[in-house]
């Protein structure tokens, strides 16, 4: 396992071996039959291309009315919490006694991408963020803490782990695009990406 230092986030390659992928997909697709993805609009009113949904006490929203944390899943729900299997990834690579309380799911299909933005909706980010990849590769972009500027990227594969902690925290990040079918992961191909964050 390598791990890579870019702009302060750090890339752990080949995090996680196959078979710990498997067993994070498996959890996932238990999540998402009891809080299914869906595709939230942006406040701009055009719909994300990633496909969405959330475990913990939290799930991260978005709508015509903008960003925000909800205790519920669009379709009126809790979100379930936080498979353990997901939470043991968190604690072996922060090491703080604190856990998360969101964990977001996204998945992206072939054409979808995440814009450049800073994950900023948190209370404290004196908390890392933590986002682990599945399946197919992400080409991550990352900026600066400001937007604007120059900019590098990293693709993703399955199994790394990426850590947004310290000055790093509030950098502008994002996807440009998957490798559809790069991956043998997911039988239907599509990358999924879990962050993990403490919002309160
Ligand atoms: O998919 C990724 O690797 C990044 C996701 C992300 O930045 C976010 O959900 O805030
Ligand atoms: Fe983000």
């Amino acid at each position: 396992m390598t791990c890579l230092e870019i702009r302060g986030f750090q890339i752990w390659k080949d995090n996680l071996d196959v078979a710990e992928q498997k067993v994070l997909v498996a959890a996932v697709r238990r999540l998402v039959k009891v809080a299914p993805l869906r595709q939230p609009d942006t406040p701009y009113g055009r719909p994300m291309s990633v496909r969405m949904t959330s475990a913990g006490t939290f799930g991260w929203h978005s709508d015509r009315r903008g960003y925000r944390y909800t205790s519920r899943h669009p379709d009126g729900m809790e979100w379930p919490a936080i498979p353990q299997e997901i939470l043991a990834i968190w604690d072996r690579v922060t090491g703080l006694a604190r856990r998360p309380d969101c964990c977001l799911v996204n998945w992206y299909d072939e054409g979808a991408r995440m814009g450049l933005h800073q994950d900023r909706d948190e209370a404290d980010f004196t908390w890392p963020v933590v986002s682990i990849s599945l399946g197919d590769d992400g080409l991550f972009r990352i900026g600066n803490q400001t937007r604007g500027g120059t900019t590098e990227s990293v693709w993703l594969a399955s199994g790394d782990v990426v850590v947004m902690g310290g000055g790093a925290r509030l950098t502008y990040h994002g996807i440009d695009r998957i490798r559809f079918g790069s991956s043998r992961l997911l039988s239907q191909g599509g990358r999924l990406n879990l962050t993990l964050r403490v919002v309160t």
